[in-house]
């Protein structure tokens, strides 16, 4: 299925706003959430030293729906945390209805560790969607790659979500391309750029159907990304 606008998207793009660490935190304790985005995003894996009281995500997550993610380290974690340190804090925070980050490399593999088969059984129970996560930090994934996503995502109902490097215009080729293949899934998915056109990729998958569309609050975590307030208020213009 092809979209013409993002107005008759199935799921209209949303702006996730990512809480990376402890000041982060304290910015979003006081600050007009909806006003910054419409999805926050928990990062376990930042906030590894900062207490975090389970009453109080689950006062953020009645106002603005929480994804939760302890990232891998070869994907981008702020600092290292073994697998069955990341299983359980996300299965330590699990709210009901809370969207979850797995990366597809943890999702995919073929032994899955109790802890892992325990969390998605219990998210099961609670009605979590996952968000299903691959960092691509040296290009563009190519067709196969992304088939493969797509399958393991269908085996979860999961979202698919792909942030590809585009330092390019022959990446930025790729990237339109890879775009296209998501667009036609009809399928869930999130898909960006990071890096010299990271901006402008966002806007782009934004119009093409990309459900999730990540900014920050006081800094970016990886380069190509929109403070996402301006991101909430450009995307809200798109047609
Ligand atoms: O997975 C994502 C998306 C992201 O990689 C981006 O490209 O905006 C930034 C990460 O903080 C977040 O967890």
């Amino acid at each position: 299925m092809s979209h013409d606008t993002s107005s008759n998207l199935p799921h209209p793009p949303r702006v996730v706003t990512t809480i990376n660490n402890a000041d982060d935190l304290a910015f979003a304790r006081t600050a007009d959430l909806p006003s910054l985005c419409d999805v926050l995003e928990i990062r376990l894996d930042g906030l590894q030293e900062t207490p975090l009281e389970l009453s109080e995500l689950q006062s953020l997550h009645a106002t603005t729906p929480l994804i939760l993610t302890a990232r891998r380290e070869d994907e981008g974690a702020f600092s290292p945390m073994s697998d069955a340190a990341r299983i359980d804090a996300i299965h330590q925070t699990l709210l009901q209805d809370a969207m979850v980050d797995l990366e597809f490399r943890t999702l995919n593999s073929t032994a899955k560790s109790p802890a892992l088969t325990r969390l998605l059984e219990a998210m099961k129970n609670n009605g979590n969607t996952i968000v299903m996560s691959y960092h691509d930090f040296n290009g563009v994934p190519d067709e196969a790659q992304i088939r493969d996503h797509l399958a393991c995502a269908r085996e979860h109902r999961a979202i698919t979500k792909i942030a590809a490097t585009v330092n390019s215009t022959t990446q930025l080729q790729l990237w339109t391309e890879r775009l296209a293949q998501l667009e036609c899934s009809n399928q869930r998915f999130s898909f960006m750029g990071m890096g010299k056109f990271g901006m402008a990729t966002r806007l782009i998958a934004a119009s093409a159907g990309s459900e999730l569309n990540y900014g920050f609050i006081q800094s970016a975590s990886v380069p190509g990304q929109w403070p996402a307030k301006l991101l909430k208020a450009t995307i809200a213009k798109l047609s």
